[in-house]
């Protein structure tokens, strides 16, 4: 989360002249929500079942990016169902340059609303810690701390 998978995905898909989509957006126009409402009303368990439904939508466009959301690879097989279907980028960051990202965001971002601003960095460490072991499954990693326009480009 907040490690510029929207910001990086809708320039890179402009250079690349691909169709740019955010999972996240898709989930909130179907709801008609925001992702932060769709958490408190819905539910974490059925944000994770419409982002899985979602992502599966993407199957036969072969002419398009998508932005998933920072949990998409962790949840049922979406890793799995991504690397069959495309290429699979890992934007890497550390849990610092993720704070700077977050901090004035926390709102919209229902795991990161809860926690105490004093403990922000401590718990972004720890959900690295869990999540990257899936993240780093990605067909392509990118050091997004190094990352210009000019450098947007596949190893
Ligand atoms: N290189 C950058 N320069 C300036 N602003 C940036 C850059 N990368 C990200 N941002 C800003 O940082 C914030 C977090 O980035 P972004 O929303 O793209 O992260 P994300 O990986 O999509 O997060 P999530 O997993 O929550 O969807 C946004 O406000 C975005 O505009
Ligand atoms: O890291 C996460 O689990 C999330 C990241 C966002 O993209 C959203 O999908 C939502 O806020 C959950
Ligand atoms: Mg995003």
């Amino acid at each position: 989360m907040g490690s510029g998978k929207s910001y990086w995905g809708h320039i890179w898909a402009q250079q690349k002249g691909l169709t740019f989509y955010d999972l996240d957006t898709e989930i909130e126009n179907s709801f008609e929500l925001p992702v932060e409402l769709i958490f408190e009303k819905h539910g974490e368990e059925k944000f994770r079942e419409m982002e899985r439904y979602h992502l599966r939508k993407f199957e036969s466009n072969k002419n398009h990016l998508i932005a998933c959301g920072g949990g998409t690879p962790c949840f049922f097989d979406n890793l799995e169902w991504m690397k069959k279907h495309g290429k699979v980028v890992y934007l890497k960051a550390s849990p610092e340059y993720i704070l700077k990202r977050v901090m004035a965001e926390t709102e919209k971002r229902p795991l990161l609303k809860k926690v105490n601003p004093s403990e922000l960095l401590f718990f972004i460490q720890q959900k690295l810690k869990e999540r990257e072991p899936v993240y780093l499954r990605a067909d392509y990693i990118l050091d997004v701390e190094t990352l210009s326009k000019d450098s947007l480009d596949l190893p």
